[in-house]
């Protein structure tokens, strides 16, 4: 067959964008159907659910032919899901701001970007707006493979109904940031949130041996501290960068080359299974020897695979811990269900904070 022109081709693209166009619009509308079919259900109407969508991405990456791969499919029907979603109800959604921070980023890699993305100042805040309503999901930091753990985020949990959701991971690259103005050489301080300087250690000894390290709240708020100083430099990341008009003096300086954050979605419902899930409990385990081996036990027992635990005071009398346990699996799975059956009787507190579809993209 003889080859297409150019102008063929791209008539040819222009077809397939015409079924495209009808094919995503019928989807939208069937998307309308189903927020009918919720809302004729009665009760609480939950139009999000994470369940099904994460269905849905793992899905479209079964048996895909190409030459699109995988992931880049998910991200595609990412973002319309997200905007059938927005039909049935346009989710308001709370994150650890302000604008151009990584949980920023992460709240729009597991909604897609046709929520309406609200910053908050600081992680109770986040957990405020969404236990009183005011949003219906939230967006907060819980672990980063470097530095270890966002305390605050566990210990919001111990006071908090909220549950979690879902889950998203994120790749962290952090850039060296410098305004317009500003000469490398008469740089005086860096500025960053304190997770971030740490995650830069090696480098910032190496490179930038004299220049002060001034922690502040989020490494967004180090890149707008730019605007005024000009000996000074931030370490952020792209979205920062663009956010603020400055230059990426020396990219990716993180001492860890696959430095990834782990974030959580809060929000107020239990999630069915998704077929590939997971799990976090808290325990509070009443203050005797041996009070630990008796947690893990039923996991093992139950073959269930727990991928992380951690211990944090109680703030319920000295020396009185909470543990923080995630691992794989639903609480509706039998296995699970029975481990929860027999830490009731081990522990003075057993509390499912969430299970969840384990991220996708
Ligand atoms: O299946 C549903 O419950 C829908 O509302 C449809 C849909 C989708 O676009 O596929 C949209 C939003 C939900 O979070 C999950 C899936």
């Amino acid at each position: 067959m003889a080859e297409l022109t150019l102008d063929q081709l791209r008539a040819r693209i222009d077809a397939v964008d015409d079924q495209l166009k009808t094919l995503l619009n019928a989807r939208a509308q069937l998307a309308q159907q189903v927020a009918e079919a919720k809302l004729s259900e009665g009760g609480e109407v939950v139009f999000y659910r994470p369940e099904r969508e994460a269905q849905v991405l793992r899905r479209v990456q079964e048996g895909n032919p190409g030459p699109l791969d995988g992931e880049t499919l998910a991200k595609l029907f990412r973002e319309i899901m997200s905007a059938c979603l927005a039909l049935e109800e346009r989710l308001k959604v709370a994150f650890l701001g302000p604008e151009g921070t990584f949980t920023q980023q992460a709240a729009l890699k597991h909604f897609g970007h046709a929520v309406q993305a609200l910053p908050f100042g600081t992680i109770d805040e986040v957990f405020r707006e969404v236990e009183s309503g005011n949003a219906r999901y939230g967006v907060v930091p819980v672990e980063n493979s470097t530095e270890g753990v966002v305390n605050h985020t566990l210990d919001s949990f111990v006071t908090s109904p909220l549950k979690i959701c879902g889950e998203v991971e994120l790749r962290i690259h952090h850039h060296l940031l410098i305004g317009p103005h500003t000469q490398e050489s008469r740089i005086t301080r860096v500025y960053s949130h304190q997770q971030t300087l740490a995650q830069c250690r090696q480098w910032l000894d190496a490179h930038m041996p004299g220049v002060e390290r001034v922690a502040v709240s989020s490494n967004a708020k180090a890149a707008r501290h730019l605007k005024d100083e000009w000996n000074a430099a931030a370490i952020a990341g792209q979205v920062a960068a663009d956010m603020y008009g400055l230059t990426v003096r020396h990219a990716n300086i993180e001492d860890q080359p696959d430095n990834t954050t782990r974030f959580l979605i809060i929000g107020r419902q239990h999630t069915p299974a998704s077929g590939v899930d997971k799990t976090s409990l808290l325990v509070r385990t009443k203050n005797l020897p041996g009070a630990l081996f008796g947690v893990l036990k039923p996991f093992r027992d139950a073959g269930v695979d727990l991928t992380r635990v951690e211990s944090r005071p109680s703030r319920q009398g000295t020396w009185s811990y909470v543990f923080f346990m995630d691992f794989e699996g639903h609480q509706d799975d039998p296995a699970v269900a029975q481990v929860l059956r027999v830490l009731e009787q081990e522990a003075l507190e057993v509390r499912v904070l969430g299970s969840y579809p384990k991220a996708v993209i």
